[in-house]
């Protein structure tokens, strides 16, 4: 057994050939609609006809049991190291390979490879765990413990040297398009480096981990300069107009002349706007174009959520929890899940995501995500001027209730919320796509680091 292998322990996984072969404990139905899928991947081949099968046996699935099976041991292929550690080295994940900069016209093309420093490879680290396999699900301490647990996925990996390294490359980033100038102290502890090692434990190499790293510190800092943050900036009256030109500077429309030029100017005097056309055209580098798209709608569509808490914030008004949490669904860690294959170096077919029981899965682990992060940041939210909506205070504040009893609530929900992913991990276990099962398990994954994250971030002290 290899030291990766004995890290897991038993049920955590193999290295199997499970490519192909589906995963997990299975209901008769179950084996019988696995056989189905086995029939009907043997079909015909070519583009486009492996996905369309998956989805037509997916129809066929059949629902998840009464009472609740043992979680599925997700045997997941054994994550190939598909990039050398070398991160001057951008590559296809696959045959849709990402653009080259070929497109002179798109300021957001990839990034060219010169623009990348060579840093040395990191050394290995004795705690390096990195792969695709399942520690398992339990109940989490959180906070100063006083509070009743997290049910949720326990963490894949924790890498602080592997961490150090991406933090590091990702505070050059940041004073090279310049956000969090003046706090880059603040900016470093704040540790969105290890959050991307600890929510990608499938990924090794600096470069793809350097991307999510990247990407997420964009999107907060827009958050932060744009919505949130009133000492940064943040009016809630600007905010439409801020993300509608995000929009142009992360996917920049056809030209329109002088107009352009106009648009180009604005994305190049602001901080925020270039972080999110740099992280873009590193994130080509990675990506295939369905993949680009889908991350870029994905941020677009958690923008109309930021719209609704300005018109919030501007009225002086609370909304109720049903409306704040409706929201809030569609601006969550959902967004940052986007890019678990990208960084793993594989591609999840558009109509696999985009299949609505994918897609529920994926919603109910960001939006626990996402609560997580209101459970940890009620205190920085409460404080600004203009506070944040945050479902701590909006249940307190709905309910008459203590705080305490407050985050009880939002405990609960979150719980609810990762048992369902578990429950709709269960009911896609059968599918034999080696992509979607790794996609799932690396969305189990960005729960795990996501908490580990929020529990130790100086953001949250
Ligand atoms: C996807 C992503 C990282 C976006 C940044 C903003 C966002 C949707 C969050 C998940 C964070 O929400 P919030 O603004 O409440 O976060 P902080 O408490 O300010 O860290």
């Amino acid at each position: 057994m290899d030291e990766r292998s004995a890290a897991r322990g038993p049920g955590c996984g193999t290295d199997g050939p499970a490519r192909g072969t589906g995963a997990g404990a299975r209901t008769a139905d179950g084996d019988a609609a696995a056989e189905r899928v086995r029939r009907l991947l043997s079909g015909p081949t070519g583009p486009g006809t492996s996905a369309a099968r998956l989805l037509d046996a997916l129809r066929t699935v059949p629902p998840p049991p009464e009472t609740a099976a043992p979680p599925a041991p997700l045997d997941g292929t054994e994550a190939p190291s598909e990039r050398e550690p070398d991160a001057d080295a951008p590559e296809a994940p696959d045959a849709q390979a990402p653009q080259d900069a070929r497109d002179a016209q798109d300021p957001c093309a990839a990034e060219p490879e010169a623009a990348v420093p060579v840093l040395p490879t990191p050394l290995p680290s004795p705690t390096r765990k990195g792969g695709h396999f399942s520690p398992g699900y339990a109940e989490r301490e959180w906070g100063d413990g006083s509070y009743p647990p997290l049910y949720c996925p326990l963490t894949a990996r924790i890498d602080d040297d592997l961490a150090l390294v991406v933090n590091d490359r990702l505070v050059e980033w940041a004073g090279e398009v310049g956000i969090y100038a003046d706090q880059m102290d603040k900016f470093r502890n704040t540790g969105f480096g290890r959050l991307a090692v600890l929510a990608h434990p499938e990924a090794d190499d600096v470069d793809p981990l350097l991307l999510a790293a990247k990407m997420n510190a964009a999107w907060w800092a827009c958050d932060d300069y744009y919505a949130d943050e009133t000492d940064l900036g943040a009016v809630p009256t600007q905010l439409p107009p801020r993300l509608a030109l995000v929009m142009s500077a992360m996917d920049p429309p056809p030209d329109a002349g002088k107009y352009t030029v106009q648009v180009e100017e604005a994305v190049e005097s602001d901080p925020v706007l270039r972080a999110l056309r740099s992280a873009t055209g590193h994130l080509k580098r990675h990506a295939g174009p369905s993949q680009v798209m889908r991350i870029l709608n994905t941020t677009f569509q958690m923008y109309v959520s930021w719209t609704a808490y300005a018109a919030w914030r501007h009225l002086g008004e609370l909304p109720p929890v049903w409306r704040y949490l409706a929201a809030r669904q569609h601006d969550s860690f959902y967004t940052s899940m986007t890019l678990i294959d990208v960084v793993g170096g594989y591609q999840l077919d558009a109509n696999l995501f985009y299949e609505p029981r994918v897609h529920r899965a994926v919603m109910q682990a960001g939006t626990a995500s996402v609560i997580v992060n209101d459970l940890h940041s009620v205190e920085r939210e409460a404080a600004d001027d203009l506070p944040d909506c945050n479902v701590v205070l909006l249940i307190a504040e709905e309910e008459g209730c203590a705080l305490e009893d407050a985050v009880r609530a939002a405990v609960a929900m979150h719980n609810d919320f990762v048992r369902g992913f578990e429950d709709s991990q269960r009911e896609l276990a059968s599918l034999p796509s080696a992509e979607l099962q790794r996609f799932l398990l690396g969305v189990q994954s960005w729960m795990a680091g996501c908490l580990e994250w929020h529990g130790a971030s100086d953001r949250y002290k």
